[in-house]
């Protein structure tokens, strides 16, 4: 069981200057996949480095699983929107490394290598070293070393951001597969709100800061009732009526915390 649990959570930067997150209470469930959205600076990746234990709440809890998050684990993986990867390995390299520190097999880790290359585009390049590819080949081998192995959670903090817009598009429709085939549960931020209507079950829009839950909005409930997992191409489903309605709303609701950090 690996639900995310934000349990009445505040925290404050700068000595309790800095209010960057307001009682913030959100629970994702064990597999399901939530996006969060909201104005920028308004504590999007402060969630995310909490429930990651790169940060602890200046009150409240944050549990995964039942557990209180105290430190980072192995149970979750993290893709940032700046790939960090290893300059001195090569792309298998760097995509094997956590397999390696999970004393997985040989044999094992190499299928699951090849298998994670082919997925993310890259066949050819598994000997290439990182300053050899472009910034949107880096990002997905980054996106490949999270998801082979094969964690209960995926924390994933823009990490479509700077890839290419065709790049992006098949990546999303990539991990849109692989979470309704293997579900795991995700808690994915994003500033695009198309994305996270398309790849999410549910998208929690966040006020400015300090950051407070606006509002959350079930999106698949619509997408089970309006049918978008026969469309198998991203387009197809953002033309549909529901995926406009859904769409509009939370931009609305995006705008009037934009307009509001106006005033
Ligand atoms: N280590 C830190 N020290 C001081 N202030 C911080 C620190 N980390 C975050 N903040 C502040 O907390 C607030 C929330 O930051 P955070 O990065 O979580 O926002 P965000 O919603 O992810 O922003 P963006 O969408 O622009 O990436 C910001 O005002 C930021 O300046």
């Amino acid at each position: 069981m690996s639900s995310i649990r934000f349990d009445a959570v505040n925290k404050t930067f700068g000595g309790g200057q800095v209010k960057a997150l307001d009682d913030i209470d959100l629970a994702i469930a064990d597999k399901e996949f939530m996006a969060i959205v909201g104005p920028s600076g308004c504590g999007k990746t402060t969630c995310l480095r909490l429930a990651a234990g790169f940060e602890f709440p200046s009150s409240g809890r944050v549990l995964v699983g039942n557990s209180e998050v105290k430190e980072p684990g192995p149970d979750r993986a993290v893709v940032f929107q700046q790939f960090a990867l290893f300059p001195w390995k090569t792309v298998a390299e760097n995509i094997e490394l956590g397999l390696r520190n999970k004393n997985v097999p040989r044999a094992e880790r190499r299928a699951r290598v090849a298998e994670a290359v082919g997925m993310i585009g890259l066949k050819g390049y598994e000997e290439a070293y990182p300053h050899q590819l472009s910034g949107g080949m880096q990002q997905r081998v980054a996106i490949a070393r999270a998801y082979v192995l094969d964690p209960q959670v995926l924390l994933m903090d823009e990490p479509f951001g700077a890839l290419d817009a065709q790049t992006r598009v098949v990546m999303q429709e990539e991990l849109v597969r692989l979470a309704r085939r293997n579900p795991r549960t995700v808690l994915f931020i994003t500033h695009g709100v198309e994305e996270a209507v398309y790849l999410a079950d549910r998208v929690a829009v966040m006020t400015r800061r300090p950051g407070r839950i606006k509002e959350i909005i079930d999106v698949k409930s619509v997408r089970e009732a309006e049918g978008w997992e026969k469309l198998s191409r991203i387009e197809d489903v953002m033309d549909l009526e529901s995926f406009v309605h859904l769409r509009t709303h939370i931009w609305k609701s995006l705008r009037e915390e934009k307009s509001g950090a106006e005033h």
